[in-house]
């Protein structure tokens, strides 16, 4: 099959429309706008508008990541949870939906539920929960880093679970860009808002600040005595002697930082489900890069010969075009992605 043709074929297992969504667009007239009081050439990683201060450019330019306390309503937050809890409940089906089981019980056949189900993953079909990533409160800080044409890439909802005993319910430091083909680095931002009270004991995010400045590392599975889930890949050596940072964090709480910021999280050690929700923002201005022949060739393969496993596409499907069909417009133009 060439290309082409798979990605339709993957188009069509995935049950994907193939076109953004366009009733989540949302206009927002203020974040875009320039004041030349506010033009700084010196900064690199945030663009010149009126929605960060000085002080919170400063901070983001500097460690590679801001939190925005209070940002998302506990309203919000509630619809988001019991949205979760009716995928869990399988009552609804959005197309392109990823329900993921902790590599411990990953080969049981426990029907899912808010208690097996660790992370809902590529819910840009899901109107309810897809709402998070068109809030404006939310699109007013992305443009920030994005610019005006803004797609969601990436969707999660994690549901971190009490850790089994073997540490599986860590996320290994590594940096989101290993799994993006598309470029510059500096308009992709995530956005990852705490659903409830999240701090170490519970397996809060754990940031190496400034990291963000340096370049995409080789990623590959941590030689874990316990196991660890599937593409969850982590960074094999970075600087041990750089700062870690665990991010206290309260209910509707969001940090926003640059996909080449290393960082992770720990085990939870409690018996609740330690919930946040995420999205990966890109300038629809950004471009697709071939990843063959660098160091993401890894996951390409990994994630391609998944998707001829599960849905039985063959041959010619890139990385791109899995990505294609996850982005969604959710303000401006459509560019490129
Ligand atoms: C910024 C980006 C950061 C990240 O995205 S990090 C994580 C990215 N993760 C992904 O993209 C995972 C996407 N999810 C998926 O591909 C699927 O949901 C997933 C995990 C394969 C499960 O698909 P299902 O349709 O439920 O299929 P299945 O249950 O038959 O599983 C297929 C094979 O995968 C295995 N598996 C599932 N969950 C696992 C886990 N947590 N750890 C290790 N292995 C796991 C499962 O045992 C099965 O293997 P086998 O074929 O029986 O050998
Ligand atoms: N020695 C280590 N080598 C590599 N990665 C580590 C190491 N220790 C922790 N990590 C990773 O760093 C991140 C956060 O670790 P953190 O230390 O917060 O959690 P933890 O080890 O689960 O618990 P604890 O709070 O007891 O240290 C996780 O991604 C974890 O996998
Ligand atoms: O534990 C978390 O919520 C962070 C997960 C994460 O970094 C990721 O999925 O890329
Ligand atoms: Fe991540
Ligand atoms: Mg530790």
């Amino acid at each position: 099959m060439d290309g082409a043709r798979a990605a339709s074929r993957l188009r069509v297992v995935l049950g994907h429309l193939g076109c953004p969504s366009a009733g989540a667009v949302i206009a927002h007239p203020t974040a875009g706008a320039v004041s030349s009081a506010s033009f700084h050439p010196q900064f690199q990683y945030t663009l010149d508008n009126n929605v960060l201060s000085l002080e919170q450019r400063k901070f983001y330019e500097e460690n590679g990541f801001l939190v925005i306390k209070n940002l998302v309503s506990d309203a919000d937050i509630e619809r988001f949870r019991n949205e979760f809890e009716r995928l869990c409940r399988q009552e609804v089906k959005p197309a392109g939906l990823m329900l993921m089981k902790d590599v411990t019980i990953a080969k049981t056949d426990l029907a899912p539920s808010e208690r097996v189900i660790t992370k809902a993953q590529d819910f840009q079909e899901d109107e309810e929960l897809f709402r998070y990533c068109t809030l404006p409160e939310i699109l007013k800080y992305v443009e920030c880093f994005t610019g005006p044409n803004i797609m969601a890439m990436h969707t999660m909802l994690i549901n971190k679970p009490p850790d089994s005993g073997k540490k599986t319910s860590r996320h290994p430091l590594h940096q989101d860009l290993h799994y993006f083909p598309f470029r510059p680095s500096n308009s992709i931002v995530c956005a990852w808002t705490a659903m409830e009270h999240i701090d170490r004991n519970n397996g809060c995010l754990v940031v190496l600040p400034g990291t963000h400045k340096g370049t995409l590392k080789p990623h590959d599975y941590p030689q874990w005595e316990g196991g660890v889930n599937i593409m969850f890949h982590g960074i094999q050596d970075y600087d041990e002697n750089n700062a870690r940072v665990h991010l206290v964090m309260e209910k509707g709480d969001t940090v926003f930082f640059h996909p080449l910021l290393i960082h992770g999280s720990g085990q939870n050690r409690t018996q609740g489900f330690r919930k946040a929700i995420s999205c990966h923002f890109a300038s629809a201005n950004c471009h697709y890069i071939d990843v063959k022949g660098t160091s993401q060739e890894n996951i390409e393969n990994e994630i391609v010969s998944l998707a001829e496993k599960l849905y039985g596409v063959k041959d010619g499907v890139s990385l791109k075009d899995v990505w294609r069909f996850r982005g969604r417009l959710v303000k401006g133009q459509r560019v490129n992605l």
